[in-house]
């Protein structure tokens, strides 16, 4: 940690700050398509396909040339490292693909989290990442993650969350993270998957602004939460509920959704050319959704989806 330090020059400042406020503008948020190769494996699994490059190009194919509509509700996308050098069909590269919608393409610079030694099956990644991206003129995505393993109640997820959010902003505080130029990607506060009883939307609302206010600094332009194992309709409902609740709330609270975008498109599609204009449909329908949501105005069970209501709880969660 150092006090002899100099703000990055103003004109990096700014571009680091339109970048993150554009992924944020009200009613847009992000498609996490960021599955390492091993991840990525296990969905295409799920509908029986084999873990191929090229199945994975096609799918990503899929996702990134639906209608230019998407980019009304999706301002970006995560990549993982080797879908950003993959080109389309016809040699369009998946960046300008996205170039094309209004889409910014963002990329998943950490290779992967390791085990935190000493703790109990914690993992990690470099605690320099945000700096090392902005040095680079990235906006970095913070993602700290409290899992929902357990049978724990709000409350104690609440806490957690709680601590944890603070030491992340005491070490970007340590690092000199620029603020206004990051977004914070953590969990909703969520009961336990194991927990008895689960929370509703408004409770989920209260504990997730709650932790927010006591933790997140004003100058962040946006949290954009990950989805974390709830269904695709839980996840757009509870990013509503956060939406609606009155309360001190000064940054955009909106969605970076790996799962809970994707289940959908990937059932509808089960590998077959000709359903792949039904699973794009899919994407958009659940991309309006939490486009809505993002701005409070989500109607809950008005988007029904292949994989609407399925649970998309995997245990002990990891990339
Ligand atoms: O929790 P979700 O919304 O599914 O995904 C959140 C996420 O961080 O975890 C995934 C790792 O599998 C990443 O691809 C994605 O960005």
């Amino acid at each position: 940690m150092t006090t002899h330090w100099n703000y990055p020059d103003p004109a990096l400042q700014d571009e680091l700050r339109k970048i993150a406020n554009a992924i944020v503008a009200p009613g847009k948020g992000i498609l996490a398509a960021d599955e390492s190769k091993s991840t990525m494996g296990k969905r295409l699994q799920d509908i029986g396909l084999e873990n191929t490059d090229e199945y994975r190009r096609k799918y990503r194919q899929l996702l990134f040339t639906t209608c230019p509509t998407l980019g009304d509700y999706v301002s970006g996308v995560i990549l993982f490292h080797e879908t950003l050098y993959q080109k389309a069909d016809d040699g369009t590269p998946f960046t300008e693909l996205l170039k094309q919608r209004g889409i910014i393409p963002g990329i998943k610079v950490d290779t992967g989290v390791v085990p935190l030694f000493g703790s109990n099956d914690e993992c990690t990644t470099q605690a320099r990442y945000a700096s090392i991206c902005q040095a680079n003129r990235i906006v970095p995505i913070v993602e700290p993650e409290v899992l929902p393993d357990g049978a724990h109640d709000l409350e104690r997820s609440q806490k957690v969350t709680e601590t944890v959010l603070a030491y992340v902003y005491k070490a970007l505080a340590d690092h000199n993270v620029y603020l206004e130029g990051t977004l914070l990607k953590p969990n909703m506060v969520t009961t336990g998957q194991d927990c008895p009883t689960k929370a509703n939307p408004a409770q989920v609302a209260h504990a997730t602004v709650t932790a927010l206010q006591r933790t997140v600094p004003s100058a962040v332009p946006g949290v954009t939460f990950l989805s974390g194992g709830q269904s695709e309709e839980e996840a757009s409902v509870n990013l509503d509920a956060i939406n609606k609740f009155q309360g001190k709330k000064p940054w955009a609270l909106t969605f970076s959704y790996g799962r809970a975008l994707q289940a959908s498109v990937l059932r509808a599609w089960g590998g077959k050319d000709e359903n792949v204009t039904a699973a794009q449909n899919e994407l958009l329908q659940r991309a309006k959704a939490n486009s809505l949501a993002a701005l409070g105005q989500y109607t809950a069970g008005t988007v029904a989806g292949k994989a609407g209501e399925a649970g998309l709880f995997v245990k002990n969660h990891a990339y």
